[in-house]
């Protein structure tokens, strides 16, 4: 599949994968993207994962019409993006392989290459010359993770962005861009938000015409959307004005007020995001948690704390360092509840969390005070 007249998409779609880095459901499947550059010298950006190593060794074939690649570069080490490069440089020998020195350091863990591999290390700003194309090196460290380097090839203006602006589904599935995207981003390079604001100020300065990201579709079109939308996400902003309610409940009550609480803002035209976490996308409750500007967490009191499932969404939301936003509670109980008191203590680490003043406290059962606590509650909200 052509990108542009010398540049080829050589990746693959994975439809087996049940999970996506061993914990993200992945219904639409996942692409593992790699590009060959064609010019005077050959480069091939980044390899792709295990299972498709033939398949991607035949594409690449293909695309070279013959020719030998010159560079293999890798930009990202994790397996992948890089469990071919054993595979590749036993067919291809004489490649230089050029990636940053920690890179080159993951190589020699992941894989035992031949002592003898051409190796050509580099450096952020460093450049590599193709013919009219020419590849600069960014690094960026820790999006997501610390070997990490992007390229901008500078005469078709295309940014060869790693993981940044990729998302889940294979690509011969039609989805929503960025739904798909902000789960992937939240998700996997979310708590890195200043590393991604410092890769996108370097980026300002580029005339990027074109991104092609490791995973998901190529993107030629609203550039300054997608740019602005990892702005928004990565100053943890919130990207639309609404309210996820997150709730966990063992026989329904909770789940109640949370509904009562869901249906008393839609009445007022407030959007509203609802998650039973123990049975919904954990990945896609986190995700709208950072979307939308308000958060509800609902739970019973279990073993004078919370419901396993909801220690397990706060959790996450503050190790990808959630922030910035209004949180409201609901809490139920027994004999002690104690949900309230746990969830706020568990969020205190998150920086610039409002509370809302009014909780909704319910012993066992909903019952018409707690009716107006939700009333209450709503209208705070809205
Ligand atoms: C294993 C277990 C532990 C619980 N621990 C407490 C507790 O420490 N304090 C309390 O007040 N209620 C406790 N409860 C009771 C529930 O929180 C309570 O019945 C609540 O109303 C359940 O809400 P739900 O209908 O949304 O599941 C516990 C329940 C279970 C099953």
């Amino acid at each position: 599949m052509k990108v542009t007249d010398t540049i080829v998409y050589v990746g693959v779609n994975d439809h087996e994968v049940d999970l996506f880095e061993g914990q993200y459901q992945v219904p639409n499947g996942m692409s593992y993207n790699s590009y060959v550059i064609l010019d005077e010298k050959t480069a091939v950006m980044d390899t792709v994962d295990a299972a498709f190593g033939q398949q991607w060794l035949n594409n690449v074939e293909k695309a070279l019409q013959g020719r030998r690649p010159d560079y293999l570069v890798v930009q990202h080490m994790e397996p992948d993006h890089s469990a071919n490069i054993p595979l590749f440089l036993e067919k291809y020998p004489h490649v230089q392989v050029v990636a940053t020195a920690q890179a080159f350091k993951m190589m020699n863990q992941f894989f035992s290459l031949p002592s003898d591999i051409q190796q050509m290390p580099v450096t952020n700003g460093g450049e590599l010359a193709l013919g009219t194309h020419k590849l600069t090196f960014v690094c960026a460290p820790m999006v997501h993770w610390p070997e990490v380097m992007i390229s901008y090839e500078s005469e078709e203006k295309v940014l060869f962005s790693a993981d940044a602006f990729g998302k889940f589904g294979a690509l011969d599935v039609e989805d929503n861009w960025v739904d798909e995207a902000r789960r992937y981003y939240i998700g996997i390079v979310g708590k890195f938000g200043m590393q991604v604001q410092n890769v996108l100020k370097k980026a300002a300065d580029l005339d990027i015409r074109m991104i092609c990201p490791l995973h998901g579709p190529v993107l030629k079109e609203n550039l300054g959307n997608y740019i602005g939308l990892y702005d928004t996400w990565s100053s943890y902003r919130p990207e639309s004005q609404g309210v996820t309610i997150a709730y966990a409940s063992i026989y329904g009550h909770t789940k109640e007020a949370a509904l009562c609480l869901a249906e008393e803002l839609r009445k007022n035209g407030t959007t509203v995001a609802v998650y039973d976490l123990a049975r919904d996308d954990m990945a896609a409750a986190v995700a709208d948690a950072f979307r939308y500007s308000k958060l509800v967490l609902a739970s019973n009191t279990y073993n004078a704390g919370i419901n396993p499932f909801m220690n397990d969404y706060i959790t996450r939301l503050a190790e990808h360092s959630y922030q910035k936003r209004t949180v409201g509670l609901i809490e139920n109980g027994s004999w002690a509840p104690m949900a309230a008191k746990v969830m706020r203590g568990m969020l205190e680490k998150c920086k610039e969390i409002t509370f809302a003043e009014n909780t909704v406290t319910l012993m066992s059962a909903m019952k018409s005070e707690n009716e107006a606590q939700v009333k209450a509650l709503a209208a705070e909200l809205r």
